[in-house]
């Protein structure tokens, strides 16, 4: 149902089988128990994940705790959630969906199954081809759904979305009810974008400057300025596009720009993961080097903590 699960099939088809079938969790798991099994979310280990692995963004980890909380109380919801990160690279918009996705499906077998990742640049990379791709697209989604109506889809790489081509699936995100006998409202959709980053940034550091702490960023007010951003900025995704005039984007959820105290913590994980000392002295000199925006200020890193692992691997 997938371009990758098929070239996975043909390519290395029988290797795959015999790894499916040589593992326990796959056997036991009927295809149905499965998807329905984890219907409801593990919101307690979600919000745990949350709470204790990612860094300097209570905006969107609030926000995200609360709409899947009310969405796993609703036993038949009228449309799927759709959620659509926002974020400079390396904030943890990824990193978030990586643990929505565990939690909805801790078992890896299960989870690629269920859980359906597509890349603007690596699925969609040519934009005269935008046709066939909606056409894919809506595939995908009708098959997957049909299989599982909890699935889960992230769509990263969000800007460089052919223009039009997220249009093609507004009947998934808006119908309320089914559609050629196919129910939606299970799915989840999320959209990750660094369209909305900068507006994210100028609002943080004004508030940094009027020396107001970033937990008081208003979550309404930059919601509807990443709307409106990325309604007109043409090199989003979502320039012009039909989910922000009809409303069905559910929640905009703000990514804010990691501070040098964020990326310590980053850098004190990628240490302890891979085995070495807390050195001190180095977390703080690769924090200090990754803090590099506004040049004279130097309060933000404006890699996020992406490159964390590659500096580590340099120092150590
Ligand atoms: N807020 C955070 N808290 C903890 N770790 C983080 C955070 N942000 C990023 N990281 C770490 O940095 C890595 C890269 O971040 P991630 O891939 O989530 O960035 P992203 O926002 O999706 O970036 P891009 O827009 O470039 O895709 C993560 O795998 C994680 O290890």
């Amino acid at each position: 149902l997938e371009p990758i699960t098929t070239s996975l099939a043909i390519g290395g088809g029988a290797a795959v089988m015999w790894q499916l079938l040589s593992q326990d969790s796959w056997l036991k798991c009927h295809f149905w128990e499965c998807c329905s099994v984890k219907d409801s979310l593990d919101i307690p280990a979600l919000k745990k994940g949350l709470k204790w692995e990612v860094f300097g963004q209570h905006l969107a980890t609030h926000v995200v705790l609360k709409a899947l909380s009310a969405n796993a109380k609703v036993k038949r919801p009228a449309k799927p959630l759709v959620m659509s990160f926002h974020g400079w690279t390396g904030t943890g918009k990824s990193f978030i969906s990586k643990i929505i996705a565990k939690n909805l499906y801790p078992l890896e077998e299960i989870r690629r199954r269920f859980v359906h990742q597509f890349d603007a640049v690596l699925h969609f990379p040519h934009a005269e081809h935008v046709n066939r791709y909606k056409e894919q697209l809506q595939n995908w989604i009708r098959g997957n759904v049909s299989a599982c109506p909890r699935s889960l889809f992230i769509f990263s790489e969000m800007d460089q979305m052919p223009h039009g081509l997220i249009d093609s699936i507004l009947p998934y995100l808006s119908h309320h009810g089914e559609i050629d006998g196919v129910y939606y409202g299970k799915a989840i959709f999320l959209f990750l974008n660094n369209a909305g980053g900068d507006t994210i940034t100028e609002v943080a550091l004004d508030y940094w400057r009027q020396q107001k702490g970033r937990e008081e960023i208003p979550l309404k007010d930059l919601q509807s300025q990443i709307s409106q951003e990325i309604f007109n900025n043409r090199n989003s995704g979502f320039w012009q596009s039909k989910l922000i005039q009809r409303n069905v984007v559910d929640y905009f959820i703000p990514f804010l720009p990691l501070e040098y105290t964020h990326v310590r913590e980053c850098v004190r994980v990628e240490l302890r993961f891979q085995g070495h000392h807390e050195d001190e002295d180095l977390i703080t000199e690769i924090a200090l080097a990754m803090a590099d925006y506004p040049s004279n200020e130097r309060l933000y890193s404006s890699k996020g903590c992406k490159t964390v692992a590659s500096k580590v691997n340099l120092n150590i």
